[in-house]
């Protein structure tokens, strides 16, 4: 089944997935003048990790309060787990945990105290599982041995993990992420990836909202790309990859002088880290070299390129900043 679809900004994807477990049809959110969301049609797959990627701004966690019923949207539909939001959010949410910015912890009760808290108001939570559920979540989110600290005195990556502990204190249907690794070290982002994967594993659907790109390709079976609002490409992120143009990497101290050379023979190029981003379209590996060398650009290394999300990102909004 292809799943994947690139889509202009506020199109419809045609996807034909079996099962949804977050929906949203036309979907927008105004302040204002602001345009926050714009005809968002997006699609979760039953049992997808899939990574809702975009800049600063591009609208992903506006897009994840309104799936969750905390923001109402100006127009548009949202279903979660097959009900219409925000109705059904009583029937829903307690299938669904969502770390969605600080959820309140009280700063003066300790990480376990406010856990107990949260699974005390849990509906699917049954009285005497509280203890055990707190203290498994703690472990599975490295935070045991600052169990019984104040949340006052949690660093960043500290009350992040909290808060996922929060969301793996119940099994769910849905685990909504917004930007989990804001504020981790490297080692606290393994464990969120290492969470992830073991939801992924039990069957949980998960969303995961991100800037970074390395997170969305390491983590997500599926990826939706958000810029200015809208979703610009949707579907599985190894479909997506391969529907990329095939690409070379040129390194060149020479950029400036080789970018004109290949403006002029209409090959698309851009500066990457070490020199050229060249774009395989209409032209060949041979012809870029050729017209470098004429040109008089020193060709250090030239290599082929599969294209990974960073391009197609980079295409799908227009080489403008993450
Ligand atoms: N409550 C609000 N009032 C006014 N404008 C808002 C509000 N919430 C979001 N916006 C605006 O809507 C746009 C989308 O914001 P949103 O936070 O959804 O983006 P984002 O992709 O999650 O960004 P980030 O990665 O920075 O969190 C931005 O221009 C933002 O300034």
């Amino acid at each position: 089944m292809t799943s994947t679809s690139l889509v202009e900004p506020g199109v419809g994807a045609a996807v034909a997935a079996p099962a949804l477990a977050a929906r949203t049809r036309g979907l927008r959110k105004t302040y204002g003048s602001t345009v926050a969301v714009d005809q968002v049609d997006l699609d979760v797959p039953d049992g997808a990790v899939l990574g809702m990627l975009g800049p600063n701004g591009s609208g992903k966690t506006t897009t994840i309060r309104m799936l969750l019923g905390l923001v109402q949207p100006t127009a548009g539909e949202v279903e979660l787990l097959g009900h219409p939001m925000p109705s059904g959010a009583q029937i829903t949410l307690p299938h669904v945990g969502a770390l969605v910015e600080g959820p309140g912890f009280h700063p003066f009760l300790s990480g376990r105290e406010n856990l107990r808290r949260v699974a005390a108001a849990e509906p699917l939570m049954a009285t005497p599982a509280i203890a055990s559920s707190v203290t498994e979540a703690l472990e599975r989110v490295g935070l045991a041995d600052a169990a019984d600290r104040r949340y006052r005195g949690y660093s960043l990556g500290m009350k992040q993990r909290l808060g996922l502990a929060a969301v793996l204190l119940l099994p769910r249907r849905l685990v909504v992420l917004d930007e989990p690794t804001n504020g981790l070290d490297p080692a606290g982002t393994r464990e969120i990836r290492r969470v992830i994967a073991e939801l992924h594993a039990a069957g949980t659907t998960v969303l995961v909202s991100s800037h970074l790109l390395a997170e969305i390709e390491a983590t997500c079976t599926h990826v939706a790309v958000l810029h200015k609002g809208s979703v610009v490409a949707q579907g599985e992120l190894d479909e997506l990859l391969e529907a990329g143009a095939p690409a070379l990497l040129v390194s060149t101290p020479d950029v400036e002088l080789s970018l004109d050379a290949l403006r002029d023979k209409r090959i698309a190029a851009r500066s990457s880290e070490d020199g050229l981003f060249v774009e395989l379209i209409g032209t060949t590996a041979p012809q870029v070299v050729k017209a470098l060398v004429e040109a008089g650009a020193s060709v250090h290394e030239v290599r082929r390129r599969r294209t990974g999300l960073e391009d197609l990102f980079a295409q799908l909004t227009e080489g403008e900043p993450r």
